[in-house]
Protein backbone atom coordinates (compact mmCIF):
# COMPACT_ATOMS: atom_id res chain seq x y z
CA UNK A 1 0.00 0.00 0.00
CA UNK A 2 1.43 3.33 -1.09
CA UNK A 3 -0.05 6.42 0.84
CA UNK A 4 0.91 10.31 0.02
CA UNK A 5 -0.19 12.22 3.03
CA UNK A 6 0.35 15.63 3.35
CA UNK A 7 0.84 17.72 6.39
CA UNK A 8 -0.87 20.96 6.37
CA UNK A 9 1.00 23.85 7.57
CA UNK A 10 -1.82 24.35 9.72
CA UNK A 11 -1.66 21.08 11.65
CA UNK A 12 2.78 21.18 12.22
CA UNK A 13 2.77 25.02 12.92
CA UNK A 14 1.52 27.83 14.54
CA UNK A 15 0.11 29.52 11.73
CA UNK A 16 0.13 33.51 13.26
CA UNK A 17 3.50 33.03 15.02
CA UNK A 18 6.15 33.51 12.28
CA UNK A 19 8.29 30.58 12.23
CA UNK A 20 6.76 28.76 15.32
CA UNK A 21 6.63 25.10 15.27
CA UNK A 22 3.30 23.59 16.89
CA UNK A 23 5.10 21.29 18.34
CA UNK A 24 1.66 19.33 20.21
CA UNK A 25 0.69 19.63 16.39
CA UNK A 26 4.01 18.05 14.83
CA UNK A 27 4.57 15.38 17.56
CA UNK A 28 0.90 13.86 16.87
CA UNK A 29 1.34 13.84 13.57
CA UNK A 30 4.72 12.28 13.30
CA UNK A 31 3.07 9.66 16.34
CA UNK A 32 0.17 8.83 13.52
CA UNK A 33 3.06 8.69 10.73
CA UNK A 34 5.26 6.25 12.71
CA UNK A 35 2.36 3.70 13.39
CA UNK A 36 1.44 3.52 9.94
CA UNK A 37 1.65 0.65 7.85
CA UNK A 38 2.74 1.30 4.48
CA UNK A 39 4.93 2.82 1.88
CA UNK A 40 4.59 6.74 2.48
CA UNK A 41 5.67 9.91 0.89
CA UNK A 42 5.16 12.77 3.20
CA UNK A 43 4.14 16.28 2.06
CA UNK A 44 3.92 19.42 4.25
CA UNK A 45 3.06 22.60 3.92
CA UNK A 46 4.32 26.16 4.22
CA UNK A 47 2.54 27.46 7.81
CA UNK A 48 4.12 30.37 9.68
CA UNK A 49 7.17 29.14 7.70
CA UNK A 50 6.56 29.69 4.13
CA UNK A 51 3.55 32.21 4.12
CA UNK A 52 4.43 34.78 6.36
CA UNK A 53 7.88 34.96 4.01
CA UNK A 54 5.92 34.73 0.48
CA UNK A 55 3.28 37.55 1.64
CA UNK A 56 6.08 39.71 2.47
CA UNK A 57 7.66 39.21 -0.77
CA UNK A 58 4.58 40.03 -2.76
CA UNK A 59 4.87 36.32 -3.78
CA UNK A 60 2.46 33.63 -4.60
CA UNK A 61 1.97 30.89 -7.00
CA UNK A 62 1.33 32.83 -9.33
CA UNK A 63 2.87 36.55 -8.77
CA UNK A 64 6.95 35.82 -8.89
CA UNK A 65 10.04 37.68 -7.20
CA UNK A 66 13.71 37.98 -8.69
CA UNK A 67 14.82 39.23 -5.26
CA UNK A 68 17.47 36.53 -4.01
CA UNK A 69 16.51 38.00 0.02
CA UNK A 70 13.45 36.54 -1.05
CA UNK A 71 14.42 33.76 -2.01
CA UNK A 72 16.14 33.14 0.82
CA UNK A 73 14.16 33.64 2.96
CA UNK A 74 10.97 31.87 1.83
CA UNK A 75 13.51 28.41 0.75
CA UNK A 76 15.34 28.99 3.73
CA UNK A 77 12.31 28.94 6.08
CA UNK A 78 11.11 26.18 4.29
CA UNK A 79 13.84 24.30 4.84
CA UNK A 80 14.37 24.80 8.52
CA UNK A 81 10.53 23.92 9.02
CA UNK A 82 11.64 20.50 7.00
CA UNK A 83 14.59 19.68 9.40
CA UNK A 84 12.11 19.72 11.74
CA UNK A 85 9.82 17.69 10.02
CA UNK A 86 12.42 15.24 9.40
CA UNK A 87 13.42 15.36 12.71
CA UNK A 88 10.19 14.42 14.55
CA UNK A 89 10.32 11.31 11.77
CA UNK A 90 13.19 9.92 12.57
CA UNK A 91 12.95 10.43 16.51
CA UNK A 92 10.42 7.90 15.97
CA UNK A 93 11.97 5.41 13.86
CA UNK A 94 10.95 6.49 10.66
CA UNK A 95 12.76 6.29 7.83
CA UNK A 96 12.64 10.14 6.33
CA UNK A 97 15.00 12.30 4.13
CA UNK A 98 14.25 15.74 2.82
CA UNK A 99 13.56 16.26 -0.59
CA UNK A 100 13.83 19.95 -1.65
CA UNK A 101 11.14 20.67 -4.53
CA UNK A 102 13.06 23.98 -5.45
CA UNK A 103 16.54 22.30 -6.19
CA UNK A 104 13.64 20.23 -9.46
CA UNK A 105 10.98 21.73 -10.19
CA UNK A 106 9.94 24.27 -12.73
CA UNK A 107 6.93 26.01 -14.23
CA UNK A 108 6.76 26.97 -17.72
CA UNK A 109 5.20 30.50 -18.94
CA UNK A 110 1.34 29.17 -18.52
CA UNK A 111 2.45 28.16 -15.10
CA UNK A 112 2.44 24.77 -16.16
CA UNK A 113 4.20 22.57 -13.22
CA UNK A 114 7.17 19.74 -14.57
CA UNK A 115 8.55 18.11 -11.69
CA UNK A 116 10.75 15.40 -11.84
CA UNK A 117 9.19 12.15 -9.26
CA UNK A 118 12.21 9.69 -10.27
CA UNK A 119 13.96 10.47 -7.17
CA UNK A 120 11.09 10.02 -4.79
CA UNK A 121 10.16 6.90 -6.79
CA UNK A 122 13.42 5.49 -6.03
CA UNK A 123 13.56 6.42 -2.60
CA UNK A 124 10.64 4.82 -1.98
CA UNK A 125 11.70 2.29 -3.49
CA UNK A 126 14.83 1.29 -1.56
CA UNK A 127 12.74 1.78 1.94
CA UNK A 128 13.12 5.21 2.63
CA UNK A 129 9.92 7.97 3.28
CA UNK A 130 10.35 10.79 1.11
CA UNK A 131 9.79 14.31 2.80
CA UNK A 132 8.78 17.31 0.51
CA UNK A 133 7.68 20.61 1.51
CA UNK A 134 5.54 23.37 -0.18
CA UNK A 135 8.76 25.57 -1.66
CA UNK A 136 9.77 28.22 -4.39
CA UNK A 137 10.18 26.84 -8.15
CA UNK A 138 11.70 28.25 -10.92
CA UNK A 139 8.74 30.09 -13.20
CA UNK A 140 9.37 31.33 -16.69
CA UNK A 141 8.52 35.26 -17.04
CA UNK A 142 8.01 35.50 -13.39
CA UNK A 143 11.32 34.85 -11.67
CA UNK A 144 10.08 32.25 -8.76
CA UNK A 145 6.89 31.51 -7.71
CA UNK A 146 5.40 29.50 -4.56
CA UNK A 147 4.76 25.72 -5.25
CA UNK A 148 1.93 24.63 -3.02
CA UNK A 149 2.20 21.30 -1.09
CA UNK A 150 -0.79 20.60 -2.45
CA UNK A 151 0.02 21.14 -5.93
CA UNK A 152 2.95 18.51 -4.95
CA UNK A 153 0.39 16.08 -3.83
CA UNK A 154 -1.15 15.74 -7.15
CA UNK A 155 1.90 15.38 -8.95
CA UNK A 156 3.53 13.04 -6.57
CA UNK A 157 0.07 10.16 -6.38
CA UNK A 158 -0.01 9.31 -10.16
CA UNK A 159 3.83 8.99 -10.25
CA UNK A 160 4.33 6.67 -7.19
CA UNK A 161 0.97 4.65 -7.92
CA UNK A 162 -0.05 6.09 -4.76
CA UNK A 163 -3.14 3.79 -2.88
CA UNK A 164 -4.26 6.29 -0.57
CA UNK A 165 -3.71 9.99 -0.84
CA UNK A 166 -4.66 12.14 2.53
CA UNK A 167 -4.59 16.04 3.20
CA UNK A 168 -4.76 16.59 6.87
CA UNK A 169 -5.44 20.26 7.89
CA UNK A 170 -6.54 21.83 10.73
CA UNK A 171 -10.31 21.51 9.43
CA UNK A 172 -12.26 18.35 9.91
CA UNK A 173 -13.04 18.55 6.32
CA UNK A 174 -14.39 20.87 3.62
CA UNK A 175 -17.53 22.51 5.56
CA UNK A 176 -20.49 23.92 4.24
CA UNK A 177 -21.89 27.02 4.47
CA UNK A 178 -23.77 26.15 7.34
CA UNK A 179 -20.16 24.65 8.85
CA UNK A 180 -20.71 20.97 8.39
CA UNK A 181 -18.43 18.52 6.76
CA UNK A 182 -19.48 17.75 3.19
CA UNK A 183 -18.85 13.98 2.58
CA UNK A 184 -18.37 14.07 -0.81
CA UNK A 185 -17.15 16.82 -3.30
CA UNK A 186 -17.21 15.74 -6.93
CA UNK A 187 -17.25 19.45 -8.90
CA UNK A 188 -15.57 22.71 -7.69
CA UNK A 189 -19.14 24.79 -8.49
CA UNK A 190 -21.04 22.26 -6.14
CA UNK A 191 -19.12 23.97 -2.80
CA UNK A 192 -17.92 26.99 -4.78
CA UNK A 193 -19.93 29.18 -2.71
CA UNK A 194 -18.75 27.55 0.97
CA UNK A 195 -15.06 27.67 0.01
CA UNK A 196 -12.81 30.33 0.84
CA UNK A 197 -9.25 31.02 1.68
CA UNK A 198 -7.20 30.58 4.81
CA UNK A 199 -8.04 32.45 7.75
CA UNK A 200 -4.38 32.51 8.69
CA UNK A 201 -1.79 34.30 6.31
CA UNK A 202 -1.52 32.19 3.54
CA UNK A 203 -0.78 32.80 -0.46
CA UNK A 204 -1.90 29.70 -2.33
CA UNK A 205 -5.66 29.75 -1.24
CA UNK A 206 -6.41 28.12 1.95
CA UNK A 207 -9.46 25.82 1.30
CA UNK A 208 -10.42 26.22 -2.19
CA UNK A 209 -7.14 25.92 -3.80
CA UNK A 210 -6.59 22.60 -1.98
CA UNK A 211 -9.88 21.73 -3.50
CA UNK A 212 -9.17 22.87 -6.95
CA UNK A 213 -5.75 20.98 -7.21
CA UNK A 214 -7.27 17.68 -5.61
CA UNK A 215 -10.24 17.78 -7.96
CA UNK A 216 -7.18 17.78 -10.47
CA UNK A 217 -6.28 13.90 -9.18
CA UNK A 218 -7.59 10.86 -10.88
CA UNK A 219 -8.14 9.52 -7.93
CA UNK A 220 -10.09 10.04 -4.70
CA UNK A 221 -8.20 12.30 -2.10
CA UNK A 222 -9.08 12.33 1.79
CA UNK A 223 -9.31 15.86 3.69
CA UNK A 224 -9.57 16.02 7.15
CA UNK A 225 -8.11 16.59 10.36
CA UNK A 226 -5.08 15.87 13.04
CA UNK A 227 -7.76 13.71 14.62
CA UNK A 228 -8.09 11.53 12.05
CA UNK A 229 -5.18 10.79 10.78
CA UNK A 230 -5.32 7.34 12.42
CA UNK A 231 -8.64 6.40 11.35
CA UNK A 232 -6.85 7.57 7.24
CA UNK A 233 -4.19 5.42 7.82
CA UNK A 234 -6.34 2.56 8.95
CA UNK A 235 -8.09 2.77 5.54
CA UNK A 236 -11.28 4.47 6.65
CA UNK A 237 -12.45 7.80 4.57
CA UNK A 238 -12.58 10.54 7.52
CA UNK A 239 -13.66 14.15 6.53
CA UNK A 240 -14.20 14.74 3.10
CA UNK A 241 -13.77 12.37 0.16
CA UNK A 242 -12.27 14.98 -3.10
CA UNK A 243 -12.91 12.82 -6.30
CA UNK A 244 -13.86 14.37 -9.07
CA UNK A 245 -14.56 10.72 -10.96
N1 LIG B 1 -15.43 25.66 3.19
C1 LIG B 1 -14.31 25.52 3.90
N2 LIG B 1 -14.06 24.37 4.56
C2 LIG B 1 -12.92 24.21 5.29
N3 LIG B 1 -11.96 25.17 5.41
C3 LIG B 1 -12.15 26.34 4.77
C4 LIG B 1 -13.32 26.58 3.99
N4 LIG B 1 -13.22 27.82 3.48
C5 LIG B 1 -12.08 28.34 3.92
N5 LIG B 1 -11.40 27.47 4.68
C6 LIG B 1 -10.10 27.75 5.30
O1 LIG B 1 -9.12 26.91 4.71
C7 LIG B 1 -8.15 26.58 5.73
C8 LIG B 1 -7.41 25.33 5.32
O2 LIG B 1 -6.49 25.67 4.29
P1 LIG B 1 -4.98 26.04 4.62
O3 LIG B 1 -4.31 26.29 3.31
O4 LIG B 1 -4.89 27.10 5.67
O5 LIG B 1 -4.52 24.71 5.31
P2 LIG B 1 -3.18 23.92 5.37
O6 LIG B 1 -2.98 23.14 4.12
O7 LIG B 1 -3.25 23.15 6.63
O8 LIG B 1 -2.05 25.00 5.52
P3 LIG B 1 -0.78 25.30 4.58
O9 LIG B 1 -1.34 25.98 3.34
O10 LIG B 1 0.07 26.19 5.40
O11 LIG B 1 -0.17 23.99 4.28
C9 LIG B 1 -8.99 26.42 6.98
O12 LIG B 1 -8.23 26.63 8.13
C10 LIG B 1 -10.05 27.49 6.81
O13 LIG B 1 -9.58 28.69 7.39
C1 LIG C 1 4.48 29.44 1.08
C2 LIG C 1 5.21 28.42 0.74
C3 LIG C 1 6.62 28.65 0.44
C4 LIG C 1 4.74 27.02 0.63
C5 LIG C 1 3.22 26.87 0.45
O1 LIG C 1 2.81 25.52 0.56
P1 LIG C 1 1.37 25.18 1.11
O2 LIG C 1 1.31 25.61 2.53
O3 LIG C 1 1.22 23.71 0.95
O4 LIG C 1 0.38 25.92 0.25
Amino acid sequence: MTVVLKLGGSVVTEKDEPETVDDAGLAAAADAVAGADADLVVVHGGGSFGHHHAAEYGVSTTEGTRDVAGVDAIHGAMKRLNARVVASLTDRGVPAVPVHPFSAGHRDADGALSLPTGQVETLLGEGFVPVLHGDLVAHEGEGVTVLSGDELVVELAPAVGADRVGVCSTVPGVLSESGEVIERVTAFDDVAAALGGSDATDVSGGMAGKVRALLALESPAHVFGPDALPAFFAGESPGTTVDAE
